[in-house]
């Protein structure tokens, strides 16, 4: 990669190396890896298929199915509906193109935000697109990588292109390091809630700082994941030596004199000292307590310890309605707090939280307790089945079951509730998905999200509690 010469920052970088034209105030942009499931790509498959153009670049399509798989047992099959029209559909589409595809009995199947970094299908210095907003994920490898909508997931699948409009930059930088009992998860609902669900609309954030450098690529993921929820385009982590470390020995990651020659292109992928943003935001880590959202939207968020607040409070009279609703949705009163609460599920899973490190934290927590007797169910749903694989080796699906958990095959599951692992109305959820709108996991279902080690606490205690008194192993 060259460098231009003024300081540039990782965006820029990955903008201008993309980068095939402009036309019309739209930047064309090259795309080199285009992950699809069963939800978006039907249509654009279909489109394809009647205007007779073939697909670009096949090779650069990995298929998996996600949002509408059971997590149950898989061998009696899917029943008729909607899920296995969408199913049936990726999988014949997958087959006649001969495209890259785990179907549901192979073991790579999952989510497919885990999927493409496991595999080293997602690489530092690519362009990544899906047609779902949460390919923020992928960042964490130093990628741009970003959300498209179905009629673009068609253009890419034939044109390897998209038009957009240049973003603008933000830098968040997380100073010094969170405490104990404090996850990435928690950043992320930290960050959300002091910036708002619209707080980093058109940009895309490079997050930096020693809180971040000191995350795992799972907890980036996490970060970059929950971009999305600030409204950011895009979020990106800088190359360092845990992304190479992550990448390499991966089964689609560069092997011999291309593996060297491609980490002496990914130490480039950083921003220039100087380099300077349309945007930033400071935020001191040691500050941040474990987080749980109260109400319908991700910035409706605050420490465990506070008080729900109080619509009265508020003078902005559209925030202060919003307020009420979104208490009232929850069954919520003003003041009471969220350890008061009762809590009918646990979801443990997500494209934000079901890799192998939040699997481990939560276990952590779980080994040796049992799940509340007032806990309807408690689900753990491991990001794929590679995670499962591993989650077994280490032992951590025996510490879940024997607690009382329930333990499912891959998949999105609860987190949207489309395979009908669902809440039910006006049950409460303690969840570590990403998304807490009104019927996310089901008709009138109340989510509240939080991070893998704070989801395993309220399923042992019931409700919320601050994983700092007592909970974190000595
Ligand atoms: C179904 C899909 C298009 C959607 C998305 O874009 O994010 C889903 O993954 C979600 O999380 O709501
Ligand atoms: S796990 Fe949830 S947020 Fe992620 S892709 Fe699936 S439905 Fe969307």
């Amino acid at each position: 990669m060259t460098t231009g010469t003024s300081p540039r920052t990782l965006f820029r970088k990955l903008w201008d190396s993309h980068l095939v034209g402009t036309s019309d105030g739209l930047s064309q942009i090259y795309i080199d890896r285009h992950l699809v499931h069963e939800v978006s790509s039907p249509q654009a498959f279909e489109a394809l298929r009647d205007a007779a153009r073939p697909l670009w670049r096949r090779e650069s399509i990995l298929a998996v199915p996600d949002h509408n798989v059971p997590t149950t047992d898989r061998t009696t099959g899917v029943p008729e509906g909607l899920s296995k029209v969408q199913l049936d559909t990726l999988n014949n589409n997958a087959v006649s193109n001969g495209l890259r595809y785990f179907p549901l009995s192979d073991v790579r199947q999952g989510i497919v935000h885990v999927v493409g970094p496991e595999q080293g299908f997602t690489l530092p210095g690519l362009t990544v697109v899906c047609g779902d907003s949460h390919t923020t994920t992928h960042g964490a490898l130093g990628c741009l990588a970003f959300g498209i909508g179905t009629s673009e997931v068609e253009h890419v699948m034939a044109t390897q292109t998209v038009f957009m409009p240049l973003p603008k930059t933000m830098r968040v930088s997380f100073r010094g390091e969170i405490g104990r009992g404090v996850s990435a998860k928690d950043m992320a609902l930290f960050f959300i809630g002091r910036v708002g669900t619209s707080g980093a609309a058109g940009h895309v954030i490079e997050f930096d700082g020693e809180a971040v450098t000191a995350l795992s690529i799972e907890g980036r993921m996490t970060l970059c994941n929950m971009s999305i929820e600030a409204g950011a385009r895009a979020a990106m982590v800088a190359v360092d030596e845990k992304t190479i470390a992550y990448v390499k020995g991966r089964p689609l990651a560069p092997t011999g004199a291309m593996w060297n020659k491609a980490v002496t292109q990914w130490q480039e992928l950083v921003s220039d000292a100087g380099a300077s943003f349309d945007s930033e935001l400071f935020i001191e880590a040691d500050v941040i307590a474990p987080q749980v959202t109260w109400g319908t939207s991700p910035d409706m968020v605050g420490a465990v310890s506070d008080r729900i607040p109080d619509p009265q409070e508020v003078e902005d009279p559209t925030r202060r309605a919003d307020l009420a609703r979104a208490l009232a949705y929850m069954g919520l009163q003003p003041h009471s707090s969220l350890g008061d609460l009762r809590v009918d599920h646990v979801f443990i899973g997500s494209c934000t939280n079901s890799r192998i490190e939040d699997l481990r934290a939560a276990a952590q927590i779980v080994e040796g307790r049992r799940v509340s007797s007032h806990v309807r169910q408690a689900l753990v749903v491991p990001g794929s089945g590679l995670v499962a694989e591993q989650a077994a080796r280490e032992g951590l699906d025996k510490v879940f079951i024997d607690a009382g958990f329930q333990w499912r095959a891959p998949g999105c599951s609860m987190c949207l509730g489309m395979n009908g692992d669902e809440v039910g109305a006006g049950e409460r959820c303690a969840s570590t998905s990403n998304r807490n709108f009104e019927g996310r996991q089901g008709d009138r279902g109340r989510t509240h999200l939080v991070s893998p080690q704070m989801a395993a606490a309220a399923a042992i205690a019931g409700t919320f509690v601050d994983l700092r008194e007592g909970w974190l192993p000595t």
